[in-house]
């Protein structure tokens, strides 16, 4: 049998997931030296990401040749929507978020992208190039939500941060999320697997330009 897509995605992107691994946020957030200031910044840009992405699994579920992928990516887009209000009602609340610096914070430049990254694929590409797009987002997370908790230090600022990442319920989710993608590709012509992985690799930079944009405290350079 000839390679899956997620295999080729996955080892063709290794050096973006070891940049991941390795860089200052998430290493800060393993060793729970991760200043407040930047994980605020984190969790209120991920706030307008996760709408985008719920969008994005939304337009997947639509799409979708089978019944069962239509419950699968209705029901990601329904959970990625039920963790954004966790967020407001948990950690903005934890970490003093108050509702105003949510409303008055724009999307930064790299969210911006990553949210008009996701929501034009889910609008202009097929269902396989959709569903590539949108894998980075559970697959890296799961990866580097688990070596996290390898290394963690507990007790963690953010230890319920890391502990929903890293659970078995969310492991799942991201089997099914890889599962649905090969079989799309396994259907898909050249072209189509092409722009598949053309997707896929743009998601994962993005999600490495997410976390150094937190770093950063990034924010627009004119206003
Ligand atoms: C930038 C960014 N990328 C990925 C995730 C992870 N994530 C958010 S919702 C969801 C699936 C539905 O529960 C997953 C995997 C994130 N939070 N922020």
């Amino acid at each position: 049998m000839s390679e899956t897509f997620s295999s080729a995605a996955w080892s063709r992107t290794l050096p973006i997931f070891e940049a991941i691994r390795t860089m200052p946020f998430v290493t800060a957030l393993a060793d729970g030296t991760l200043p407040l200031d930047r994980f605020r910044h984190f969790i209120i840009q991920d706030s307008h990401y996760l709408i985008a992405f719920a969008r994005a699994l939304a337009l997947a579920a639509a799409k979708a040749p089978e019944a069962a992928e239509i419950v699968q990516f209705s029901r990601a887009a329904h959970d990625s929507v039920v963790v954004e209000r966790a967020l407001h009602d948990d950690y903005f609340v934890r970490f003093g978020i108050a509702p105003e610096d949510f409303t008055q914070t724009p999307l930064s430049p790299v969210c911006d992208h990553y949210v008009n990254f996701l929501v034009a694929k889910g609008f202009a590409e097929p269902y396989p190039v959709v569903l590539a797009a949108t894998l980075p987002c559970f697959w890296i997370y799961a990866e580097v939500g688990r070596d996290i908790l390898a290394r963690a230090v507990r007790p963690n600022p953010y230890d319920a941060w890391i502990d929903t990442y890293a659970g078995e319920e969310f492991h799942d989710v991201v089997r099914a999320a890889i599962a649905a993608t090969d079989r799309a590709a396994a259907q898909a012509d050249p072209l189509t697997l092409v722009a598949m992985h053309a997707a896929y690799r743009r998601a994962c930079q993005l999600e490495w330009m997410f976390w150094d944009s937190a770093w950063r405290l990034a924010d627009w350079p004119v206003g």
